[in-house]
């Protein structure tokens, strides 16, 4: 609606009649060198990025905002960032002065689809929807073209999708799942047909079956494959022409790390102090988009990551091949992104010559890659080797970003063109001519002959000379001291010049075309060689990291053991600097040592050393040599993490929900293979429902041997420590410290052994609480401890030695000695069906806990 009292003007109708099919948009309205957003939407913008709110009228009844068009993108990355989705109405006719210019919506900016100009981030478009029990997922890449999809089962999706963390997910109109924190895009159930899909992959992929790719006909993934992809289209109002061959996800492949753990474990945030950052030697953004990749998706194949090893430790030992590769790698920029621009259109003659240069930079590259193993092997098929010459011999040296603000082809590249140019070039010799004629004809020697956009050529004489001006001067323009003429000669040559120059641009712009067209034809080629740069980029940078920080290789195989002696916590390490850190052992295995129950003081370490744990497992599983003068890791599958305490204030939860949540995550999707780390489980409530959480989360674990979990589990409460003498397959450990008569010294020490009690208090008089607090503290500690251990050890004497499972509930027994008594074969089917009802009611009771006091009482 309008606000009241605006005058519709054609212009504004116009305006409106976008808006109208862009309501979730907000609508940037080119008028010449601005995009011009108004109503609502330049409240809104103005609000979001910080600009100058104005009035399109006098009356101020049309709010105004708007930002110049050479810079938009940067304010498109603004909004995006922020949630927001665009439409870039483009003026599409020349303005001629009389009619209204037409305009018309090229463009939609959206969280998922936009690729920034600067290399900024790479956003992941995802889509999802359920099929029988599981759901099928696909996401892609516009910045890289990357494209792939699945299926897995219900409780994976969320762990799928983390691993991405897309910035937009596409699903079936009123099938949002529960408990996602996605930026959820609902859209019509039919535009997840596998079958209709299909037939849009086929023909976007150019096959005849997608079965090569390991997508048989119907396949459910290919329901949100072929939706990811249209949306894609439907934005960017074209075809997606670098798109990649889709791939294949299957669970099981590689190691699983969910968002939290993500999170927990800094594995590429905070910038500065995250894994990414300390193992970030690269010299290309191909090599850092792979390095993320790499610490997110680690392998659990010995064999594939050995083969990285291999080629990491080929390097380690030869600092001069790393030198060369790292100097060969200089000149590769970020041709992913080039190749994506100049396909989606917004890229121009610069990314041409980040092409160039990167075909350019490949033998160099290939020969520093021959020490590698065989799959980084790099050659150049004779069409891209054809491609590069033509690279180097048409472009520029240094390429504006747009045609317009050229030159771009070279002299030499086309006959046609340099003759063109050599007919402008020689009018401009031309015009010093006519000018040292004018100044000997009139006798002015200050005539100048000048240009500007908006007059054309001129002659410029100054007031003092205006006396000695002929007769065939034509006046234009008076200045304060000087005026300025045409002659009729000027206005003919200019109309030459401009013909030429007109033909040039036209020249220059199909020359231009044809080199595009030659890089969008090579693309496939162009992106498989960048993939294989990227990782050898990654495996230098890993190189690097191995050297500068002292990590050694690890061996890796599929047996139990995780086994790591004098390990160090990659990220903690470098920030202690110089500070020393203490390396520490761990070890687990599927057997008698299947969890470590890690305690101690708070401040000790106990977060550190699990989270090296995982980190440790990390890097090796992703090719990584590690902190730790040895390590011996049977592969994981999934690491699970549950770590510190916050609040989710967002979604309105408080620190104990955020951490049940995450923990009944955990307990509910335990896979095959997992690491388990859980800080600090029941911090977030009172002491007793705490204690009594943790200990219950303890033995389900325990019980979990048949998916072979190994766990690090760090807690304050010590009195859990009891555990490990009715736990067969967990240890106490603790971090030590050291009591001197000024308070207790962190030794950071981890030793297999329990702690003997917590020092919060000690902890507190190091942070400065006063004399008088703590005495008290110690005082009431006394107290509780004396009452705690009483009823611990009562919990204990409720059933000792009893089977594991009746540590949950005795009334299991009871249930399973009634279904062994019974006898089927003397009961009717009634007798049977009412028979199996009792049992199932019981059952519930049990696993709901309903009764249990009732049943204590009697
Ligand atoms: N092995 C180590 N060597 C040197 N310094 C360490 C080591 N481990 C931890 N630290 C230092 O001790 C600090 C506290 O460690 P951490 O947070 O792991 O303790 P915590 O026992 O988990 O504490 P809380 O129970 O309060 O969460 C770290 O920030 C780090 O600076």
């Amino acid at each position: 609606m309008l606000p009241d009292g605006v005058k519709l003007t054609p212009m504004l109708e116009q305006y409106l009649y976008w808006k109208e099919r862009y309501k979730d948009y907000l609508l940037f309205f080119r008028m010449g060198d601005f995009y011009e957003l108004f109503f609502d939407d330049a409240k809104e913008a103005s609000r979001l990025l910080d600009i100058a709110l104005t009035a399109r009228d006098q009356d101020r009844s049309i709010p105004m905002a708007g930002v110049p068009h050479h810079s938009v993108e940067q304010y498109l990355a603004k909004l995006v960032e922020q949630g927001r989705k665009v439409a870039i109405c483009e003026q599409v006719s020349e303005p001629d002065g009389k009619t209204l210019v037409k305009r018309q919506v090229v463009r939609l900016v959206t969280p998922g689809t936009f690729v920034p100009s600067d290399g900024s981030g790479d956003a992941y478009l995802a889509a999802c929807a359920p099929v029988g029990e599981g759901w099928a997922f696909a996401v892609i890449s516009l910045s890289t073209g990357q494209f792939e999809a699945g299926v897995v089962s219900t409780l994976e999706i969320h762990g799928v999708l983390s691993a991405y963390a897309p910035t937009e997910v596409l699903v079936p109109r009123g099938k949002i799942p529960d408990g996602m924190p996605w930026r959820w895009v609902e859209r019509e159930l039919d535009l997840f047909s596998p079958a209709a899909n299909e037939v849009l992959l086929k023909q976007r992929l150019g096959l005849s079956t997608l079965e090569g790719l390991g997508f048989p006909t119907s396949d459910p993934a290919l329901g949100p494959a072929g939706a990811v992809l249209r949306y894609a289209e439907e934005t960017q109002f074209r075809a997606i022409g670098h798109l990649r061959p889709l791939k294949r996800i299957s669970l099981g492949r590689g190691l699983m790390l969910d968002l939290t753990s993500q999170r927990n474990l800094d594995l590429l945030e905070p910038k500065g102090s995250s894994l990414f950052s300390v193992l970030n030697f690269c010299v290309t953004p191909l090599g850092k988009r792979v390095l993320k990749e790499w610490i997110l998706h680690p392998l659990n194949d010995p064999d594939e990551i050995n083969l990285r090893l291999d080629a990491v430790q080929s390097l380690v030992e030869d600092p001069l091949a790393l030198n060369a590769i790292r100097s060969s790698l200089g000149a590769v920029g970020d041709v992913d992104r080039a190749v994506s621009r100049l396909h989606l259109g917004t890229g121009g003659p610069r990314d041409a010559g980040v092409c160039r240069d990167f075909l350019s930079a490949l033998p160099d590259v290939a020969a520093c890659a021959a020490l590698f193993p065989e799959r980084w092997r790099i050659s150049l098929s004779s069409a891209l080797e054809e491609l590069k010459v033509t690279l180097e011999a048409a472009l520029e040296e240094v390429l504006p970003r747009d045609l317009s603000e050229g030159p771009v082809i070279k002299q030499g590249y086309d006959g046609e063109l340099d003759e063109l140019r050599s007919f402008v070039d020689g009018h401009e010799g031309w015009l010093s001519a006519f000018e040292d004629r004018e100044r000997e004809r009139t006798g002015i020697k200050g005539l100048k002959v000048r240009y500007n956009k908006v007059f054309g050529y001129y002659i410029e004489v100054s007031k003092a000379n205006l006396d000695k001006v002929p007769s065939d001067y034509v006046r234009r323009q008076t200045l304060v001291n000087a005026e300025r003429f045409v002659t009729q000669e000027l206005q003919e040559f200019e109309a030459r010049m401009s013909k030429a120059s007109m033909a040039v641009s036209v020249r220059e712009a199909h020359v231009w075309g044809e080199v595009l067209s030659r890089i969008l034809n090579a693309t496939p080629e162009i992106q498989s060689l960048s993939a294989l740069v990227g990782e050898i980029d990654c495996i230098q940078s890993l190189a690097v990291a191995a050297v500068e920080r002292g990590y050694s290789r690890p061996h890796v195989d599929l047996g139990d053991v995780f086994h790591l002696k004098d390990a160090r916590h990659p990220v903690v390490e470098v920030a202690l600097h110089p500070e020393p850190f203490t390396p520490n052992d761990m070890y687990l295995d599927s057997g008698e040592r299947r969890m470590i129950l890690l305690t101690g003081p708070n401040m000790a370490g106990k977060s550190t050393y699990l989270r090296m744990g995982a980190l440790v497992a990390i890097m090796a599983q992703m090719g990584s040599f590690v902190p730790a003068s040895y390590a011996r890791i049977g592969c994981f599958s999934r690491i699970y993490t549950r770590i510190g305490a916050r609040d989710d204030l967002v979604r309105g939860q408080s620190t104990f929900m955020v951490e049940m949540v995450e923990t009944a995550q955990i307990l509910n999707s335990l896979g095959p293979r997992s690491l388990v780390i859980l800080d600090e489980i029941g911090r977030g409530t009172s002491t007793d429902d705490g204690m009594s959480i943790a200990w219950a989360v303890m033995e389900y674990l325990h019980h979990r041997s048949d998916v072979g979990v190994k766990v690090l589990f760090a807690t304050h409460y010590h009195e859990l420590t009891v555990l490990a003498d009715q736990l067969p397959g967990v240890s106490n450990w603790s971090v030590a410290v050291e009591e001197t008569p000024r308070g207790v010294v962190f030794l950071h020490h981890v030793i297999p052994r329990p702690a003997d009690r917590s020092y919060g208090v000690e902890v507190a008089r190091l942070a400065g609480l006063p004399e008088s607090v703590l005495r008290r503290s110690r005082e009431l500690l006394e107290m509780f401890e004396g009452r705690r251990k009483r009823d611990v050890g009562a919990a204990f004497d409720v059933a000792p030695g009893v089977v594991q499972l009746s540590l949950f509930d005795p009334r299991v027994d009871g249930l399973l000695e009634e279904l062994a008594a019974c006898d089927p074969d003397n009961m009717t089917p009634l007798q049977g069906l009412e028979m199996i009802y009792e049992l199932k009611m019981k059952a519930l009771d049990i696993l709901r806990g309903g009764g249990h006091k009732a049943r204590e009482q009697d």
